[in-house]
C-alpha cells in the first residue's frame, strides 16, 4: 500500500506531500474528475436563471444570454504556492523572487500547506465535493512574465468540484423584491500566478516584475448559469465576501487579489449555446457588469447584422466602455497540458481514513478544516435578521460595506438602544456621512463607542433626536470630545423642568397671539407652528411631546 509522507520544505511550517510508491488510498474508491463535459445539458437551476434573464432590450427578446465566470483569487499566505518567497503587495520589483520562481534549472516545487488548506476551506464553503486525490499539470504558453514557459495548475483532477453558490438579487419594477438564485460551481483548482509585464510605451520596452510569479491562486470556475452583468457582479461580490470571511483570500480587487474572466454567449431559445467570447482580467465589479452587458449587446448586433461570433479573448477598455480583441491572444491556444512530473498527487484525508501512525499535524484532514470553518456571510445575514429583527436588505448593506458589520456589532455591545434604532443610525446617519465624505469605515472619525454613547443619551431621553444629529455632527469634527461633553458644553439636554417649560410656552403664546387665535379657530397646522416656536425659543431643548401636551391643556376651552 502506498503511503504519503509530508516533507518539511522551507522554514516556516511549509510541507510537501511526497508520494513514495505512486498509489493512493481512498475510502470509497477513486474520486471522479472535474466535469469537463458539454455545458448543454444544464440543470434546472441554469435553465431557471436563463428564463429570468434581464428585461429584453430592443431585438433581445429573440436571444438568451449566457454568462460563465472564472474567478482567480490570490490566496492569503505568507509565502508562494511552491516556493518560500514572501508574498507582499507593492514590494520593490523583483525583490520577492526565489530561484524556483525564476525557473532556474534544478529547482523543485515544494507545496505550501496553507494554500491547500485555503482551497479545501473554499471548496467546503461552496458546497463542493473535495477530491481526496488531486493532480498537478503543466499548462504551456509563452509570455515574458512566465519564466518557465508553463503554469502549474490542476487541469485533470482539481482539488474541489461540483459545488454551488447562492446569491440574492433585487427584481420587480421598483427592485423591491429579493430573489435567491443558485449558480453551480464546476471546479476549484490550485494554480500559480504569473509575473507582471509593465509596458513602457515611451521607450518601447517591456519590463518584467516576477514578485507575483508563483503566488498561490484559487481558480473558481462557474458553470454558465448566469445571464447578465448584474447577476455576475452579485455572484462575484458574494464570492468575495465568502473568501474574506474564510481568510482564504483578501480578495481586494483594487490590488489584483481577485480577477475575473467573463465568458459570454447568446443563442436563440431552444438552440444549443452560442460561441463564447472571454473577456479577461476584469478587476472591478463595476467593470465586470459593464463589460458583460456591452459584450451581450455587441454579440446580438453582430449576429443580427449577419456577422458571426469568434471564439476569442477580449479585454475591457473602461475608458471607452467597450470590449476589444486582445492582440496577444489571437487564434486558438494549444496549452499542451501534461502532468507535472515534480509534484506527486495531492492526497487529503478524512478523520475516518487517516493513515495508520500518521502525525495529525502532517496530513491534511478535511473534517478538521470543516469543523473550523467560520460563520459564512449568508449565515451572518440570517443571524442579523433573526437576532435583531433587521430587514434582509439592511443585513446585505451591513455586510457589503467593509468593516460596517464590525462597527455595528461594537455599537450594539455598548448601547441599550433598540437594535432597529441602532441599524437606522448606522445605515443612514453614519454611512450617509461616510459616503458624503468618501471615507471608508476604518477612516471614520466617529468610533463605535462614541456612537453608542450618543445613542444611550438619546435612549435615556437626555437629548432629542434633532440634538442627537447635532452631536453627531460635532463628533464628526473629531475634536476628541465625547457625546456627553458636547451635550453639556452646548446645553443640548432636553428641558426636564416642567415649570420652566410651562413658562416658555406661556411666553411664546404671548409673543404670537395670531398663531394662538388660529389654533383656537381650529386651524390644525397652528399647533405645529406653536410647538416649533417654543422649541426654537428653547434652543431645541424642549421635548415636542411635552410642549404639545402643555399647549393643548392651556388652549383647551
Ligand atoms: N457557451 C458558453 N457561454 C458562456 N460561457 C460559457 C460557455 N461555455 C462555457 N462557458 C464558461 O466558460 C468557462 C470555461 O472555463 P474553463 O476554465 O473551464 O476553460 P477555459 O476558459 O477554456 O480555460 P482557461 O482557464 O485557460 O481560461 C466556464 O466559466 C464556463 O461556465
Ligand atoms: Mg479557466
Ligand atoms: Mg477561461
Amino acid at each position: 500500500m502506498a503511503a504519503p509522507i509530508l516533507r518539511r520544505g522551507f522554514p516556516g511550517g511549509r510541507w510537501a506531500l511526497v508520494w513514495i510508491h505512486g498509489g493512493c488510498r481512498h475510502r470509497n474508491g477513486a474520486p471522479t474528475g472535474p466535469t469537463h463535459g458539454s455545458t448543454r445539458g444544464r440543470s434546472s437551476v441554469a435553465q431557471q436563471s436563463l428564463q429570468t434573464a434581464q428585461k429584453p432590450r430592443k431585438g433581445e427578446h429573440k436571444w438568451e444570454t449566457v454568462v460563465g465566470l472564472e474567478v482567480h483569487a490570490q490566496i492569503s499566505s505568507n509565502s508562494k504556492l511552491f516556493s518560500g518567497s514572501k508574498v507582499c503587495f507593492a514590494a520593490p520589483p523583483n525583490s520577492l523572487v526565489s530561484f524556483f520562481d525564476a525557473s532556474l534549472p534544478g529547482t523543485l516545487p515544494v507545496l505550501n500547506r496553507r494554500c491547500v488548506e485555503a482551497a479545501v476551506m473554499t471548496g467546503l464553503a461552496l458546497n463542493c465535493r473535495i477530491n481526496k486525490k488531486s493532480l498537478f499539470d503543466r499548462k504551456h504558453y509563452f509570455y515574458a512574465d512566465l519564466p518557465a514557459g508553463y503554469q502549474i495548475t490542476q487541469q485533470r483532477l482539481p482539488i474541489a468540484a461540483q459545488g454551488s453558490l447562492k446569491y440574492s438579487i433585487c427584481t420587480g419594477q421598483r427592485r423591491s423584491q429579493m430573489v435567491t438564485k443558485t449558480v453551480r460551481i464546476k471546479q476549484i483548482q490550485l494554480e500559480q500566478d504569473s509575473g507582471k509585464s509593465l509596458h513602457d510605451d515611451l521607450r518601447c520596452q517591456t519590463l518584467v516584475d516576477l514578485n507575483r510569479a508563483g503566488v498561490g491562486l484559487l481558480e473558481v470556475v462557474l458553470e454558465p448559469d448566469l445571464c447578465c452583468g448584474e447577476e455576475a457582479a452579485t455572484v462575484v461580490r458574494e464570492l468575495q465576501l465568502i473568501l474574506q470571511a474564510l481568510g482564504a483570500s483578501q480578495a481586494n480587487m483594487a490590488e489584483g487579489q481577485l480577477r475575473v474572466d467573463a465568458n459570454i454567449s447568446v443563442h436563440h431559445p431552444g438552440e444549443p449555446l452560442g460561441v463564447r467570447t472571454e473577456v479577461k482580467n476584469l478587476n472591478s465589479i463595476r467593470f465586470l457588469a459593464k463589460a458583460i452587458d456591452y459584450e451581450i449587446q455587441r454579440q446580438i448586433s453582430e449576429l443580427e447584422n449577419g456577422g458571426e461570433i469568434l471564439n476569442e479573448t477580449r479585454s475591457f477598455d473602461h475608458k471607452l466602455g467597450c470590449t476589444v480583441p486582445m492582440r496577444d491572444k489571437e487564434g486558438e491556444q494549444d496549452y499542451r497540458f501534461m502532468p507535472e512530473p515534480n509534484l506527486p498527487p495531492l492526497v487529503l484525508y478524512d478523520t475516518s481514513c487517516l493513515p495508520a501512525g500518521a502525525d495529525p499535524q502532517q496530513v491534511i484532514n478535511i473534517d478538521r478544516i470543516r469543523d473550523s470553518l467560520p460563520e459564512l456571510p449568508s449565515v451572518t445575514r440570517d443571524r442579523l435578521v433573526g437576532e435583531y429583527g433587521m430587514l434582509p436588505e439592511h443585513s446585505f448593506v451591513l455586510l457589503n460595506e467593509v468593516g460596517l458589520l464590525e462597527f455595528f456589532q461594537n455599537v450594539m455591545k455598548e448601547t441599550r438602544a433598540e437594535p432597529k434604532k441602532v441599524t437606522n443610525w448606522v445605515l443612514n446617519t453614519f454611512l450617509g456621512y461616510l459616503k458624503q465624505q468618501n471615507l471608508a469605515v476604518s477612516e471614520s472619525p466617529v468610533t463605535p463607542s462614541a456612537l453608542a454613547e450618543l445613542l444611550n443619551l438619546l435612549d435615556r431621553k437626555v437629548i432629542s433626536s434633532s440634538a442627537a444629529k447635532q452631536v453627531f455632527g460635532e463628533l464628526c469634527k473629531a475634536e476628541g470630545k465625547t457625546a456627553t461633553q458636547i451635550v453639556s458644553e452646548q446645553r443640548l439636554e432636553l428641558m426636564q423642568d416642567r415649570e420652566e417649560l410651562e413658562r416658555l410656552c406661556h411666553a411664546t403664546m404671548d409673543e404670537h397671539p395670531q398663531v394662538v387665535m388660529d389654533m383656537k379657530g381650529g386651524n390644525p397646522r397652528a399647533i405645529n407652528k406653536l410647538i416649533g416656536l417654543v422649541r426654537r425659543a428653547s434652543l431645541s431643548r424642549a421635548d415636542p411631546t411635552v410642549i404639545k401636551e402643555i399647549l393643548e391643556r392651556k388652549l383647551s376651552p
